[in-house]
């Protein structure tokens, strides 16, 4: 796999791949100050539940190295501050808080700022490398769902540079690819940011994956008259019983797969469930600025004063889908009653 890393703790800085040029221009950024990386996440420089954990993690333990003075407790204070500024950059994708809340647990006993400092530091780089893991797990076990020359859809992109690197929808095709093991993949555009069209197509031919664009509204027309043998989708939140935000479309797309009697996954790490949530109907769902609809680029495609709704996720339930798959293996429809023992057991 030749995909850069959407991102890398540089010490005295986090380097990210800037996903708003992707296919364009490959082009990366440094970010230096918590303002940097809230606007990263909050514009989608840096996207996709891990990948946003992980900006997250990188950017409290580099606020936490900016900190000056040995007051233990007015560093707990500014961690604490700066936590809750992280997560206001965005509400859906519980990969950012979980993070954050991993990282201060790990500051909790420190006996010295510099102890506290470090810990941060080494919990934010653990948290990536674990990810990169997690998502070779995740794609080994969706892969053996998938029979060769089979042909699964998608949407979104949640490839290798939303996360630490393999991905969780697409991280099975990244792997295919390695081992000779054909598959096709139908990628929907993903309106209004376009992730499948822009991100999710670049990825899959780097891997060398046959990868067949399609617009958002042409999913249900192509179950029906073509060779759709799958559906496999990424996750920002999984609550208790199964439910899954997942970007806007993704919804639909399972009850069109249902329809069609096409078994509908979701690839997603243990860290994306949120188990405090009993059902999807909890689930913030993040609401974004008009002009991503009234516009495509920089044209306007809509009269500007236009009214818009613009949620960017939507919840499926999990009476839609087939199974989930994690790195510990795959939760089949008839388990999700047990979705709360996993963060209690060690394994499925
Ligand atoms: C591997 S999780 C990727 C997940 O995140 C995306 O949302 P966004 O592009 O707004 O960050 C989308 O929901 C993907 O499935």
């Amino acid at each position: 796999m030749a995909i850069p890393r959407s991102v890398e703790w540089k010490e005295d800085s986090i380097k990210i791949l800037n996903q708003q040029l992707i296919p364009n221009s490959v082009e990366f950024l440094t970010l230096e100050t918590i303002e940097d990386v809230w606007d990263a996440i909050k514009t989608l420089k840096v996207r996709g539940a891990p990948a946003i954990g992980i900006a997250a993690a990188f950017g409290l333990a580099l606020a936490g190295s900016k900190f000056e003075g040995e007051d233990l407790q007015e560093f707990h204070t500014h961690i604490r501050e700066k936590s809750l500024y992280l997560a206001s950059s965005r509400p859906t994708a519980v990969n950012l808080t979980w993070a954050l809340r991993r990282l201060q647990n790990k500051i909790e006993n420190a006996a010295s700022v510099n102890e506290a400092k470090t810990n941060l530091v080494h919990e934010a780089i653990l948290i990536s490398v674990e990810d990169e893991n997690i998502c070779y797990n995740i794609g080994q076990h969706a892969l053996s769902l998938f029979n060769k020359n089979d042909s699964v859809m998608t949407i979104c992109n949640a490839g290798s540079i939303a996360t630490a690197y393999y991905g969780t929808a697409l991280a099975p095709f990244h792997l295919a690819a390695e081992v000779d093991f054909p598959i096709h993949v139908f990628a929907c555009e993903t309106r209004p940011l376009l992730q499948g069209a822009r991100l999710t197509t670049w990825e899959l031919l780097q891997s060398g994956v046959n990868v067949t664009l399609i617009t958002d509204s042409m999913a249900a027309h192509t179950m029906k008259t073509k060779k759709v043998d799958a559906v496999i989708v990424g996750a920002d939140r999984i609550s208790a019983n199964g439910d899954t935000a997942n970007k806007i479309g993704t919804y639909g797309l399972a009850i069109l797969a249902k329809q069609h009697g096409i078994p509908f996954y979701v690839a997603a790490p243990l860290s994306t469930f949120d188990i405090s949530l009993k059902n999807g109907d909890e689930i913030p769902i993040e609401e974004r600025k008009e002009e991503e609809i009234l516009k495509v680029g920089n044209e306007w495609v809509a009269p500007k004063n236009t009214s818009v709704y613009n949620p960017a996720f939507d919840v499926t339930p999990a009476e839609l889908i087939s199974g989930i798959i994690t790195e510990q293996g795959i939760i089949h429809e008839t388990e999700f009653d047990k979705i709360p023992d996993l963060f209690t057991t060690k394994s499925l």
